[in-house]
């Protein structure tokens, strides 16, 4: 059951953040509402239809949540699709049109569209004469409609999605998402770059790398080919066994929650000779003391379709967060690898900042997340848009504040 109502609201979830027409959904497209024709924002090679009881069962965990905004389209759906065939019940379906019309009747009714559910009721009561409870119905929603006939009940009347907590970032976290790679360009800010950079280490002097600076407040840049195809791999590789749900701070506790959806696993510097390897090219290149205890061990975490992670800081945000555990201060800093390319969606999004960044594979993303006096920097916002098509794979290494203290230094000004 929680598998089915996982998936369920994975799906209203890509409905929402991409702005999906379920009904090009239910055709196996991905479209977007648009004035005029729908807009493909991806397409499949192949297109896999909908049925009328994959709609009921995505409609009736929206409806069993009380979430009628969600359950109304998919039931919609579900009805047309059920009526197309002629309303007969097939053994391997869970719901029948008679179902389905009774949740969506009802939904409506909640929605406020009294008449429409009226007439859905009608329909299912012409199916199901002996139907007790839709007669009951049939009568309220009478009554109901005389009372108030001085009210035009129109379609789509109180149609609001239900509030979410990330309610005041959710239209930038969407634009971004939706928007592939919305970072400005150089020729829009100046001051950003592309180098080949050295650092001025000896091994990368031989071979620099490409350094795409996406951001300088804050300041996060990409490097290509941080990795190779063998390396992500075999780091892919070394996670299967350990990958477990993925899980957020609470308090000083740790549980799932539905802001974070993927599995993720922690390999140790035993795991393999190439934890030591990454960690030198991580020091190399940000200048960093990468070394346990004051880098955390690889975070590999894979998201599924639908998998996301909404807008978040990495660093902690309350002394009693387990990132303190360590003993070694805050997170001062994010390396993020991408480990896999994705077909569609799963940008990192920063929403203050007001920029995403697509996922380039076997790239790194680095950014600071405290400012040089060790406050958090609100700023590095940020959160891992949900995958459309695809499975996304990337890797987290977190460097803490101790050990960094002659390598990234306080600054004159106490403000900085
Ligand atoms: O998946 C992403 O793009 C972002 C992941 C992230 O922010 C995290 O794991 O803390
Ligand atoms: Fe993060």
């Amino acid at each position: 059951m929680e598998d089915l109502q996982g998936a369920a609201k994975a799906l209203m979830r890509l409905q929402d953040v991409y702005a999906l027409q379920v009904g090009s959904l239910t055709r196996g497209r991905f479209q977007r509402a648009a004035r005029g024709d729908p807009v493909d924002i991806y397409r499949p090679a192949v297109s896999v239809p909908l049925s009328g009881d994959d709609c009921f069962l995505v409609g009736k965990v929206a409806y069993e949540l009380g979430d009628f905004y969600h359950s109304v389209p998919w039931l919609e759906e579900s009805v047309r699709l059920f009526r197309g065939s002629g309303g007969a019940w097939r053994p391997e379906n869970q719901g029948t049109l008679e179902d389905a019309l009774d949740h969506l009747a009802f939904s409506h009714f909640k929605e406020g569209n009294v008449s429409y559910a009226l007439s859905l009721s009608q329909e299912l009561l012409h199916r199901d004469p002996m139907n007790g409870r839709v007669l009951q119905n049939v009568e309220k929603y009478e009554t109901l409609l005389v009372q108030s006939t001085s009210l035009p009940v129109s379609q789509g009347v109180g149609m609001r999605r239900p509030n979410s907590t990330a309610l005041r970032t959710r239209n930038t976290y969407e634009r971004l998402c939706q928007t592939r790679g919305s970072q400005p360009k150089h020729y829009e800010n100046q001051r950003l770059f592309c180098d080949y950079f050295t650092n001025g280490d000896p091994v990368l002097l031989l071979q620099p790398i490409r350094r795409e600076v996406q951001s300088l407040q804050p300041y996060v840049v990409l490097y290509h080919n941080f990795i190779t195809d063998k390396e992500a791999e075999d780091i892919k590789t070394l996670s299967q066994q350990g990958l477990r749900r993925s899980v957020v701070a609470s308090g000083e506790k740790q549980e799932t929650a539905d802001y974070r959806i993927s599995k993720s696993a922690w390999l140790k510097d035993s795991a393999s000779v190439l934890m030591g390897q990454m960690d030198r090219r991580i020091a190399r290149l940000t200048g960093l003391n990468v070394r346990t205890p004051y880098g955390e061990y690889l975070q590999v975490v894979n998201y599924g379709i639908g998998g996301h992670y909404e807008p978040h800081f990495d660093h902690a945000t309350s002394a009693s967060s387990p990132v303190f555990k360590l003993k070694t201060g805050n997170r001062v800093a994010t390396f993020m690898i991408y480990l896999s390319s994705v077909e569609a969606g799963g940008s990192t999004a920063f929403i203050y900042a007001n920029f995403s960044v697509p996922v380039v594979k076997n790239a790194a993303l680095f950014w600071w997340n405290l400012h040089r006096n060790g406050r958090g920097d609100e700023d590095t916002l940020h959160a891992g848009c949900p995958v459309l098509v695809g499975d996304k794979w990337v890797a987290n290494k977190w460097i803490h504040e101790h050990g960094q203290e002659f390598r990234r230094r306080c600054a004159l000004d106490p403000e900085e």
